[in-house]
């Protein structure tokens, strides 16, 4: 039966590896005179660490004399096991390859990744070469796999069948199923989920949840149909309940849920065993990343009163223990796969140097060499196609037969609230002066790439000035229209299709206001994270000054469509209720 594993080892790689354990053979790498930041026993220690080919040979106080290693000579450094980053969406603009490059830097050497883009976006077959591709990388690239679209989207659910979910499954790269958005759908019996979820137990992988906001009476149905990690506690209470009901509490602080504050200072006191917590930056959006990444959790972590060595382990021995490769990775030990920092002290988690599988891959937060990975024309997304006809500014118009409209209200960036507002139609039935004699009402629409449906609603409390936005970054993988004016949404879409996909904002006069090209499938940027950082401020900006009271608008865009939140989604069914799966307004054939 099937078991997580990193790297496997040959026959050959053992023989070198016992034998440099001995002390017969020569080591190819020493990191020697430092302080060993020991995560299993929760000690520092003066100790040299010998490395052959990939994997550590020995930890103690034998001294190399040889001269053909390569010695690093870590005397006053401390030295730590590379960090693991146990859920990320390698996908909020930058590609997984741009995501891999700038936290590899910053000393995060394994990252098990979210494959929601890519399933929505790519042939299953693709998928998984993809992660073969991505596993030539030094930085290890592991996958989990959805269960569900996160999207209510019945035309492409079957990408997420028992067939081809579990045909992945066996990838070595794929080390768990989830997070488990749809959660109510899975322990009500949907089979597919069922199945997919039972295949991945049956061989020892685990099965993410995805518990927000849930009771213990909730959880307890959870735990029970199989979740092994959850990252959704947003207090310590809820963390408390996560741990006490055996579940592995992964502590998120993102760019949209930046939690820890409200978690760490009332948690810390009451947690005796940190054995089963690991900590996330749950996929923020690119200007968080100037901060940092595993690196920052830890500074964070600490800063808020966390023990130092516990702050490393949480993200080195725990998320390896969870995944079941702390044999392997995780810790500084023998036979564990050379992943070594060097810090210039425990209170600055961010390395000065990094060594992943035996090799120097960063100096000072600066790659040695760029990584090679797959090129984005073979992988199988390419820029968005320009649909067969011009964008219609009436495809944005809203009818109905009833005398009141289901409103989404943005209440912060993630949750919409149903708010039922009266209408005055046209003898149509076209709703006529709702946004206009408002302040602060968009029209918005969800439209299939093709054009072949439209789903339309208004949104409140997004822009009090925005003519037209268009965005081919959503959560549905369609594109994404908002705006006070119907002819200069039309444009901005026109100008999303030209430039292959991605952010456009236009005025009244369609004058681009801001643009951003996301040319990987129309859902990710080719751009370095340091241009999208810049490029995103602008986007908080120039929304800003269009009367966008919120902040990290990136997530909005792509959670609009995502059907796991609060109360208001677009589908391409129609506007949907997250929590009663109701359709409250049909979408619209354009064909
Ligand atoms: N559920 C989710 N789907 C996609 N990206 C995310 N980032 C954080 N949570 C996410």
């Amino acid at each position: 039966m099937a078991a997580n594993t990193v790297r496997g080892i040959t026959e050959q790689e053992w023989g070198r590896l016992v034998a440099c354990a001995k002390g017969k053979t020569e080591p190819d790498l020493v990191v020697q005179g430092g302080t060993v930041l020991n995560v299993y026993s929760g000690e520092l220690m003066e100790a040299n660490l010998w490395v052959v080919g990939n994997r550590i040979a020995y930890l103690g106080p034998r001294v190399y004399e040889g001269t053909q290693a390569q010695v690093i000579d870590a005397t006053g450094k401390v030295v730590t096991p590379g960090y693991i980053e146990p859920h990320a969406h390698p996908f909020q603009l930058y590609n997984p390859m741009r995501y891999a490059e700038t936290i590899l830097a910053r000393g995060t050497t394994l990252s098990v990744n979210d494959n929601l883009m890519l399933v929505l976006g790519m042939e299953f077959g693709q998928v998984g070469r993809f992660f073969e591709q991505m596993a030539q990388l030094p930085i290890k690239m592991m996958w989990s796999l959805r269960l569900d679209p996160q999207a209510h989207l019945p035309e492409k659910k079957h990408k997420f069948d028992h067939l081809p979910v579990s045909r992945l499954l066996k990838s070595p790269y794929v080390w768990q199923v989830g997070e488990v958005t749809d959660w109510k759908s899975w322990i009500d019996g949907d089979e597919a989920m069922r199945d997919n979820a039972l295949s991945a137990r049956a061989i020892h992988k685990r099965v993410e949840g995805h518990a927000a906001g849930v009771s213990w009476e909730t959880l307890n149905v959870l735990v029970a149909a199989g979740i092994t990690a959850d990252h959704e506690a947003i207090n310590a209470e809820e963390a408390l309940r996560r741990l006490r009901l055996g579940v592995w509490t992964t502590l998120r602080h993102s760019s949209l849920r930046p939690d820890f504050p409200a978690i760490l200072p009332e948690l810390i006191p009451q947690v005796k065993n940190w054995s089963r917590v690991m900590m996330t930056t749950d996929g923020p959006t690119p200007e968080y990343l100037q901060n940092g990444y595993t690196d920052f959790l830890i500074r964070h972590a600490i800063e808020l009163g966390m023990d130092p060595i516990t702050a490393y382990q949480l993200v080195t021995i725990n998320p390896a223990t969870y995944y079941g490769v702390d044999g392997e990775i995780g810790g500084l030990a023998p036979g564990r796969i050379a992943d070594i920092l060097l810090l210039s002290n425990l209170l600055e988690p961010t390395p000065e140097l990094v060594i992943a599988e035996g090799r120097i891959v960063a100096k000072d937060g600066e790659l040695v060499e760029q990584l090679k990975g797959p090129t984005w024309a073979d992988v199988g997304m390419p820029p968005v196609h320009k649909m067969d006809v011009p964008v219609d500014p009436a495809w944005f118009d809203v009818y109905t037969e009833a005398d009141t409209f289901p409103v989404m209200r943005l209440a912060n960036p993630a949750i919409t609230r149903h708010v039922e507002m009266p209408v005055e139609k046209d003898a149509s039935g076209r709703v006529v002066g709702l946004v206009e004699n408002s302040e602060d009402l968009c029209y918005v629409s969800l439209l299939q790439r093709g054009g072949a449906w439209v789903c339309n609603g208004f949104i409140q409390n997004f822009s009090t000035q925005l003519a037209g936005l268009a965005s081919s970054y959503t959560g549905a993988r369609e594109h994404l229209v908002i705006g006070r004016d119907k002819t200069a949404m039309a444009a901005a879409l026109e100008r999303v299709q030209e430039i292959g996909g991605g952010i456009v904002i236009v005025d009244e006069q369609h004058n681009v206001l801001y643009e951003l090209p996301l040319v990987i499938g129309g859902a990710m940027g080719d751009q370095t994270v340091e241009e999208l950082v810049q490029s995103s401020k602008e986007l908080v900006r120039v929304l800003k000054a269009l009367g966008h009271p919120h902040y990290d608008p990136v997530y909005t865009l792509l959670f609009l469509s995502s059907a796991h939140l609060p109360e208001v989604r677009l589908s391409s069914v129609g506007l949907f209720e997250m929590k009663t799966k109701r359709v409250l307004h049909p979408s619209r054939s354009l064909r």
